[in-house]
């Protein structure tokens, strides 16, 4: 049972600060609609027609990546899915962000622009160091209170996660407790046969230390993704290096290689690596290659091959619970979806306790006409979902947690 407050305790007529977590798949510049707009929307809308001042936080991307965009296309999309007005102001904490905040009405709505374009947001400090920063301490005298629905960014300690608990009356938003609920229940369920956790995606850095913590609670790990590579590159084959401009694959190695090779050596029997994977051809299309034949690394892998999807499926199909996080390819591009499609299939037709977790990856559930009651829990939480499969604490929940036991 969560110990923190929930919007059902925020008194009536309140100025509001919430953190939705609006991370989306960027194409051509655009963020493109996903299930994290829909869930949030249930919160904001709740808020709204309750006349609450409602003024929200979000971030995208990381600075230096493609995806680090301006929110005004996510307050275009938002409001299509809270079915009213989500007015966007390109400030965050300046005059411009105040001015915007201060003239809200009642039932009223605005996107601040995105928190990460803040230089107090990212460094990861403590909660205290977080609520003395100028954007907490600038920000925080505008509102009443302060509501978390980013359940999915829980394990970052960034200053609009952790910072505005220590000073403001905070509680959880609708997705921040469902979440919460969800995963937390499956922490700590049992199971009769085997475990498999799916690995893939391009946040290797995330999954890798949870194979590690979750130790013999997962019996099997099928891996792809970037993640797959790496394991492939320690296993000694010439993969996982960045090629052609991708920047996803030596900074990562290097900083996870020596926790790579431990959890290779220690769990080797648990880990299935691909045993061919699929690239762009001459002519356009999908080529296939087996992971012993390549000689040098020359070009970038975009999925897993047919053989490894026809190896993982009857993993899968003899589970008693499949866990995923992360797609084994680049889904988004129908040539290279046949890994993450092929595993989801496997998982729908199958009666297994199954979670598919990550804004990106459940993603591909809808893309791929796939039927969301097939999966136990689809959650739009990647990392922190599987780190509180581990039993790990989420620094925002905890600092919402004491912030209730103040009250
Ligand atoms: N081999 C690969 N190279 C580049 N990107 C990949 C590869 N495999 C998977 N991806 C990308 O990983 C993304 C999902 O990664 P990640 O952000 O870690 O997961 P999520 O947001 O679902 O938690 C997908 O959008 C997919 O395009
Ligand atoms: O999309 C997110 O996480 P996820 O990819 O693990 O689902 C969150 O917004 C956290 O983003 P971050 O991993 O850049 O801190």
């Amino acid at each position: 049972m969560a110990t923190f407050d929930t919007i059902d305790d925020l008194p009536a007529d309140k100025r509001v600060l919430v953190r939705l977590d609006l991370n989306s798949p960027i194409e051509d510049g655009e963020p493109q609609d996903n299930r994290r707009f829909e869930r949030h929307a249930e919160t904001v809308r709740e808020l709204a027609e309750a006349g609450h001042r409602v003024a929200l936080m979000a971030h995208q991307g990381r600075p230096g990546r493609d995806d680090f965009t301006s929110l005004s296309g996510h307050a275009e999309i938002l409001a299509d899915h809270v079915d009213r007005d989500v007015a966007f102001v390109a400030d965050t904490y300046g005059d411009e962000a105040l001015e915007a905040i201060d003239a809200l009405g009642a039932g009223e709505v605005l996107l601040l622009e995105n928190t990460r374009m803040c230089d107090d947001e990212l460094p990861e400090e403590s909660p205290e160091k977080k609520a003395e920063t100028e954007f907490v301490q600038t920000l925080a005298p505008h509102f009443d209170a302060y509501v978390n629905d980013a359940y999915s960014a829980a394990h970052r300690k960034h200053a609009s996660l952790v910072g505005f608990p220590l000073v403001l009356p905070s509680y959880a938003g609708r997705v921040m407790e469902t979440e919460y609920e969800a995963n937390t229940a499956i922490a700590t369920r049992e199971f009769d046969g085997p475990v498999t956790m799916v690995v893939g995606g391009t946040k290797a850095t995330d999954v890798i230390g949870v194979m590690d913590a979750l130790d013999d609670r997962v019996d099997r790990f099928l891996l792809g993704g970037v993640a797959g590579e790496l394991f492939l590159r320690a296993a000694g084959h010439p993969v996982g290096h960045d090629v052609s401009g991708l920047d996803l694959f030596d900074e990562q190695w290097a900083e996870n290689r020596e926790l790579i090779e431990s959890v290779l050596d220690e769990r080797g029997d648990a880990i299935r690596l691909a045993t061919d994977l699929a690239y762009e051809g001459t002519d356009g299309d999908r080529a296939e290659v087996a992971v012993d034949d390549i000689g040098e690394k020359e070009t970038g892998y975009l999925d897993v091959g047919s053989e490894t999807v026809a190896a993982y499926e009857p993993a899968i199909r003899e589970s008693d619970a499949v866990f995923v996080k992360g797609a084994l390819g680049v889904f988004e591009d129908e040539r290279f979806a046949d890994g993450t499609v092929g595993v989801l299939e496997a998982i729908a037709e199958t009666d297994c306790f199954s979670v598919v977790g990550g804004g990106d990856t459940s993603r591909a559930i809808e893309m791929y006409g796939l039927d969301e009651g097939d999966f136990s829990h689809v959650s739009i939480a990647g990392g922190a979902y599987i780190r509180a499969l581990t039993g790990e604490p989420l620094p925002a929940v905890e600092v919402l947690e004491a912030a209730a036991g103040r009250r």
